[in-house]
């Protein structure tokens, strides 16, 4: 739906220029929910400006549904700007006009007439939960009625594509997670394709069905949402799922972890699951197959789209052969395995 070929862009020239966005490939199918994250100054908001020709690349291509877009002038890309909505982290709301009229502008630019106008913003209040609020002005809603106004009118034109630039970050979490509920909706009811960016790998965790992560404006992972959580291949991904999973270690551990293996510390790993390996009895082979003991410190199971993936921080002890072996065989098996450190016996 939505094809990214070797997209570069380069703003300023000469000792100023910036390179935003280096040789960019992407393809966002259709009828998903797709994320890209990216630490502040990574090149994401250019990413997706170029989705909609906000942002002219320096070269490459950008294909909406088949469509190139930059080979398209300016009326072409005006007829082209109706099959995209976007929404903002600020919303971007005209202050002086109520839900109504906000969500009715772009039908406005377009010269629809009062009637079509109607036909097309009602249905539109009711999807996003504004039918009570329709004379309402900007200045009289919360955050996060707000962004239901801009998402509202970025489907007034009834587009194929919704572009999220940080769209919930100006939000408290409570809110946040009706906004990704109302995304996932609309993406399941109208079939829209949805490319959102994000700082907050939560929201990837929540509604998106594949991520690529930008560094230094390269794409420099892209995977299945699921697989992602669990099998992050760079350092920066995995910090990225760090933030989204971690748990604070059981209270006193942290204390009594040394860096340092030494003869009498038993190691202490984090096993992370997911997929078939969740059901495997991989903690009672450990014991029976290696004689190593396992106590399992603390558990987590969570589910992500269609991926469960669990958590298990343990204890291993034995002999030192023992637990080499054991470590050996974990280390063969569909799981990520992880020693954070050793401890004394207590
Ligand atoms: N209009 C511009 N002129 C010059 N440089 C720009 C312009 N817009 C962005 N940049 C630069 O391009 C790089 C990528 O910026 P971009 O805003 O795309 O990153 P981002 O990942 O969206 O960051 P943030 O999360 O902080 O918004 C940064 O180095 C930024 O300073």
């Amino acid at each position: 739906m939505i094809n990214i070929r070797s997209v570069n862009k380069v703003y300023g020239e000469g000792p100023n220029a910036v390179t935003a966005l280096r040789d960019i490939n992407l393809e966002v199918p259709q009828g998903g929910i797709y994320g890209v994250v990216g630490r502040s100054g990574a090149g994401k908001s250019t990413l997706i400006r170029c989705v909609n020709m906000l942002e002219t690349p320096t070269s490459g291509q950008v294909l909406v549904d088949g469509q190139d877009l930059t080979q398209l002038d300016e009326q072409g890309l005006r007829l082209a700007r109706h099959q995209i909505g976007m929404i903002f982290q600020h919303f971007n709301l005209l202050s002086s006009r109520t839900v109504y009229d906000n969500i009715a502008l772009p039908l406005e630019l377009m010269k629809a007439d009062s009637a079509q106008i109607k036909a097309a913003v009602e249905p539109l209040l009711e999807l996003t939960g504004l039918t009570d609020k329709v004379d309402h002005y900007p200045s009289q809603l919360s955050g996060g009625q707000k962004q239901r106004v801009a998402i509202a009118r970025a489907l007034a034109t009834k587009p194929k594509v919704l572009l999220s630039d940080e769209a919930t970050s100006a939000l408290d979490p409570h809110t946040t997670r009706s906004i990704l509920e109302l995304l996932k909706n609309i993406n399941r009811e109208l079939g829209i394709t949805i490319l959102l960016i994000t700082h907050e790998m939560e929201v990837v965790k929540r509604i998106c069905d594949r991520v690529a992560l930008i560094s230094d404006g390269s794409l420099i992972e892209e995977d299945e949402v699921g697989h992602f959580f669990t099998h992050p291949t760079t350092a920066l991904g995995h910090e990225f799922v760090e933030t989204a999973l971690s748990q604070p270690l059981p209270e006193g551990l942290e204390d009594r972890l040394h860096a340092n293996k030494a003869p009498s510390r038993r190691p202490v790993i984090r096993l992370t699951f997911s997929g078939d390996s969740v059901q495997a009895p991989l903690i009672t082979q450990l014991a029976r197959q290696f004689s190593v003991d396992v106590s399992i410190l603390q558990a987590q199971v969570e589910h992500i789209q269609s991926q469960v993936l669990g958590r298990l921080l343990a204890e291993l002890s034995g002999s030192d052969e023992a637990i080499a072996q054991a470590m050996t065989h974990l280390e063969s098996q569909p799981v990520r395995l992880e020693v954070l450190g050793y401890v004394q016996p207590v």
